[in-house]
């Protein structure tokens, strides 16, 4: 096991938008299996490696919201789009031979396993992926919320987002190209400069919980290794 690896235990939030490859909507399988890929190389480096998926490839409470419907009712609707999405990835996982396990916060028993934390850490220690589904399990949150949360509770000495882009900007670089890209950022910079990659609780949680923050592109393959192994290109917050 090489020494020189950054952390030993992560918690990656994986884009649900990303998950929709070029088709616009719903799960594109190829890049469900490209994304397991790479979980798979990063966890060969002997990383533990527990997962949030989003759902905005499918649902997002807002969208029901913004046309005058009930946000709670939407917001349960964009969980239950995280659950599906978890099951995509645990099956691409799954095929290529990395145990995993789908643990969600709202209880379906006879779809996958419901959460609590002894168990998703047991899960941990004998060796799988845990794939938590439905965000916080509670509406007006958002799944980078549930990844903040869950990294706290699995003991995660960072908290990857894979995401569209490859880092925090000073501003949304999908509307603006001369914004500039970060390095490294400490917590209170993202919040104080309202630097909208990650919503507001999610990063007060991990600064509460002294959690490094790296962000990259999901798109990139192999980059989750190759930042774990000190390259890769990525933004850093920590204090
Ligand atoms: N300052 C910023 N730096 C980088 N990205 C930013 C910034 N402000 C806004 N963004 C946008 O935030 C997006 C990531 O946010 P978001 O969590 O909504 O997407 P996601 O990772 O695809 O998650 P999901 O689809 O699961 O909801 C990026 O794709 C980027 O366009
Ligand atoms: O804790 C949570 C997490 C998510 N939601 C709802 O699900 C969708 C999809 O999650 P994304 O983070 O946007 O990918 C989100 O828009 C919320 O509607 C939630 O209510 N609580």
């Amino acid at each position: 096991m090489a020494s020189s690896i950054r952390y030993r235990r992560i918690l990656v939030k994986v884009s649900g938008e990303a998950l929709m490859g070029d088709q616009g909507f719903g799960i594109d399988v190829s890049v469900a299996d490209r994304i397991a890929a790479d979980i798979r190389e990063a966890r060969e480096l002997g990383v533990d490696i527990s997962v949030v998926i989003g759902g905005g490839n499918i649902f997002r409470g807002v969208a029901v919201a913004s046309k005058g419907g009930d946000r709670v009712t939407g917001d349960h609707m964009g969980m239950l789009a995280t659950v599906i999405n978890a099951l995509a990835l645990r099956t691409s996982l799954v095929k290529m031979g990395v145990d995993a396990v789908v643990l969600s916060a709202i209880a379906m028993p006879e779809i996958c396993e419901s959460f609590s934390q002894l168990k998703a850490l047991a899960h941990q220690a004998a060796g799988r992926v845990v794939i938590f589904a439905g965000g916080t399990g509670n509406p007006f949150f958002t799944t980078d919320s549930a990844g903040a949360l869950r990294a706290a509770e699995m003991g995660a000495a960072a908290l990857f987002k894979a995401t569209q882009v490859d880092g925090i900007y000073s501003a949304d670089p999908k509307k603006n190209p001369d914004a500039e890209r970060y390095d490294h950022l400490t917590h209170d910079d993202v919040l104080n400069q309202g630097l909208a990659v990650m919503d507001v609780a999610a990063v007060a949680l991990t600064r509460e919980n002294k959690i490094p923050i790296v962000v990259f592109s999901i798109h990139e393959k192999g980059e989750l290794a190759r930042i774990l192994s000190g390259g890769g290109r990525s933004t850093i917050v920590s204090d």
